[in-house]
């Protein structure tokens, strides 16, 4: 019996987001596709599927480990490209796996193999354990039985001569092989899957594949991240300034391109920082017309959602206004509850507070305001 696995990574990954395609993104350090081209390198032979604009990377990165085969627009066609490929090759039988699934464990795949010696199908799953709802316009509407159900993962395992036949006489597209499998009449066995067998397929999922990384290695599973941000506005004519979200009456306004909100801005800075995504002014270009005057609130709300997304809780944050006047004190409780209302977090997890600078320096001298900030993240 000699087996191949089929590593499927031929998607661009646009419900993951970020700068390239998922499998390509790092995780630990590596690629994704490293994790899941090692995951599978004790079977000895392994088909790799990449999309055409991928494969002078994918010859440099994997050309001496790995056959390299052009996939297709959907999934199921990316499939059976490698099948057609492994045809009268000698391989009998077949893991095909998504290149997204980078922490396959190897118990899980001599699973399936053991399960395909006794069927020409065999694929890990898990039992819906959770209750299931219908739902419409955010409110449920009925439920349904959790018996019997499953939830698909990878590696599927089969037959080569069988998958191959259905493929070519099944539906274009699939959400799985298993689907084409089971269209052409083959039995297929369910094998236990693992939870940490996580897909990536959302921003968030990076976080958890992260942390599930970092368990493996003996590890902390926490992820903590600390972010800091700085900012100064000068004074201008004006009868206000706005701090941490809040307008205090002042002989003087704040120049700026935005409102102005020199301690929003720090602290925006501060989540970016934490999250290594740059800072303020790449999200929100100062040369952009659409933030003139802009509330800063959008700002701060972006790096909140953007924290949220990879999966992480921000635990609190804290905010130091530098400045002679005015004076913060009065105003200090209004603007904590203002920040924990754009973070979506307790009051009490967010700090500001102020000083002066002993008449020293610019802030001394009152030509402005500065800010410093920190935010803290855990995933
Ligand atoms: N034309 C395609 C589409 C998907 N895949 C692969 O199939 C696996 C599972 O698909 P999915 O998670 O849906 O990946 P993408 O299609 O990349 O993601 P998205 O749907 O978010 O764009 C991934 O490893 C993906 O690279 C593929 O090889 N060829
Ligand atoms: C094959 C699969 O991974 C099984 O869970 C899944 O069906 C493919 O991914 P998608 O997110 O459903 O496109």
């Amino acid at each position: 019996m000699t087996t191949a696995a089929i590593i499927v990574a031929a998607g661009r990954g646009s419900r993951a987001g970020g700068p390239e395609p998922k499998q390509w993104q790092a995780l630990g350090g590596v690629p994704v596709l490293r994790h899941t081209l090692d995951a599978f390198a004790h079977i000895g032979r392994t088909v790799l599927v990449l999309h055409p604009d991928d494969m002078t990377r994918g010859i440099a990165e994997f050309g001496g480990e790995v056959t390299l085969v052009a996939g297709g627009a959907t999934r199921t066609a990316s499939v059976r490209a490698a099948l057609e490929l492994l045809e009268g090759s000698g391989v009998t039988r077949v893991l095909i796996q998504d290149g997204a699934r980078p922490l396959t464990s190897p118990a899980l795949i001599a699973r399936v193999l053991a399960a395909l010696d006794q069927a020409p199908g065999a694929a890990p799953a898990l039992p819906v354990t959770d209750a299931l709802w219908t739902g419409a316009g955010g409110r449920v509407t009925g439920a349904r039985d959790r018996e019997g159900l499953f939830r698909a993962q990878t590696p599927q395992g089969f037959d080569l001569a069988a998958i191959l036949a259905a493929h070519r006489s099944g539906p274009a597209e699939a959400p799985d092989d298993v689907a084409i499998a089971r269209a052409a009449g083959l039995d297929v066995a369910i094998t236990e899957g693992e939870e940490e067998n996580i897909k990536i397929t959302f921003p968030g999922d990076f976080a958890r594949a992260e942390a599930i990384l970092h368990r493996r290695k003996g590890a902390p599973a926490m992820d903590v991240r600390l972010g800091n941000g700085f900012d100064v506005h000068a004074f201008c004519e004006g009868d206000h300034v706005t701090l941490c979200g809040v307008k205090v009456p002042h002989g003087r306004g704040l120049l700026g391109h935005s409102d102005a909100d020199v301690g929003m801005h720090a602290l925006t800075d501060a989540i970016y920082g934490a999250l290594a995504a740059g800072d303020i002014g790449r999200h929100f270009p100062p040369t952009d017309p659409q933030w003139k005057g802009a509330a800063s609130e959008i700002f701060l709300a972006h790096a909140a959602a953007l924290a949220r997304d990879r999966g992480y809780t921000l635990t609190n944050v804290d905010v130091t206004l530098i400045c002679e006047r005015p004076k913060v004190g009065p105003h200090a409780a209004a603007m904590c509850a203002e920040l924990a209302r754009i973070l979506g977090i307790a009051p009490d997890r967010v700090s500001v507070k102020a000083t002066t600078s002993e008449r020293l320096g610019f802030t001394g001298r009152e030509e402005g305001i500065a800010a410093i900030a920190t935010a803290t993240l855990v995933a």
